[in-house]
């Protein structure tokens, strides 16, 4: 089988894979994908243009399906569509609050504005590595609790109250889960602790809310740390696919009101 051809797009996060056309991947190709992500953490692959059907065939070599929890079990894309308030600017992990969380999501850029609108990756793998030895002492002794009754849109600025109460009621109304996740959570695959946090964190088991703020938001700055990070400036047809479980991302709200619409398959394992 020939390698996959692999360039970095910044030295410790993310790279872009050329010549591979996800419309006709296969088993070997879905594999070689899946180490090559344990290394890069996400993988962007350029001018794919995948309708539902394929989007969710690659989906399914890349692992298993996930269809997304909140939405009762039935489709396995989520349309992300920012006039529906589907804008997620904020610093997360997908669906940490399951008590097993999607391990790989992949998603495609249908809409992308003129200028705007870039993804955010940070590596929360190479973030627990850097942290000085007592901190990392602390992240070890430490379990966060994760809920999704915390929604993405509610808890931005200039978003309707109209738009965050039809992102709140699609986002929490299915179900509430509370769950609670090691901050130094092995990776599934790889074994590797990397910092198991973001924006569903609700809080520490057996902190009280003033401490533990603190102390998350001082791990947080080593996972956004900007050298951890890697950005990607969209074409439509785009695809990124990302380890969930070493990763936190973040979509930039910086292009207004211009349509933006991206679809996402996730994989449980
Ligand atoms: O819109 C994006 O770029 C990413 C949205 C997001 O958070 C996701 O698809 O999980
Ligand atoms: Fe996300």
């Amino acid at each position: 089988m020939t390698p996959l051809d692999i360039a970095l797009v910044s030295p410790r996060i993310g790279a872009e894979v050329r010549g591979l056309d996800l419309a006709t991947l296969d088993a070997g190709g879905a594999a070689q994908l899946r180490a090559a992500l344990w290394h890069h953490r996400v993988l962007f692959l350029r001018d794919q243009h995948l309708d539902d059907a394929s989007h969710e065939a690659a989906a399914c070599l890349l692992g298993e399906i996930a269809p997304y929890a909140l939405h009762g079990g039935g489709d396995a894309l989520l349309e992300m569509d920012a006039a529906h308030g589907g804008k997620a600017n904020v610093w997360h992990t997908d669906s940490t609050f399951e008590a097993e969380p999607p391990l790989i999501a992949m998603l495609r850029a249908v809409v992308v504005p003129a200028v705007g609108g870039d993804t955010l990756w940070a590596n929360t793998e190479a973030a627990y590595r850097a942290l000085p030895l007592p901190l990392r002492g602390l992240a070890d002794a430490l379990t966060a609790t994760h809920s999704n009754a915390y929604d993405f849109a509610g808890s931005r600025p200039g978003v309707t109250r109209a738009a965050a109460e039809r992102y709140a009621e699609r986002f929490t109304t299915a179900q509430v889960f509370r769950t609670a996740h090691s901050v130094a959570r092995p990776h599934p695959a790889t074994g590797e602790p990397c910092l198991f946090l973001g924006n569903f964190v609700t809080g520490i088991e057996g902190w009280a809310a003033t401490e533990a703020s603190a102390v998350l938001g001082a791990l947080q700055a080593y996972v956004v740390q900007p050298e951890n990070t890697v950005r990607w400036r969209w074409r439509a047809g785009d695809v990124a696919i990302w380890d969930n479980a070493a990763t936190q991302h973040y979509a930039l709200d910086d292009y207004g009101e211009a349509p933006r619409v991206m679809k996402r398959a996730t994989i449980r394992r």
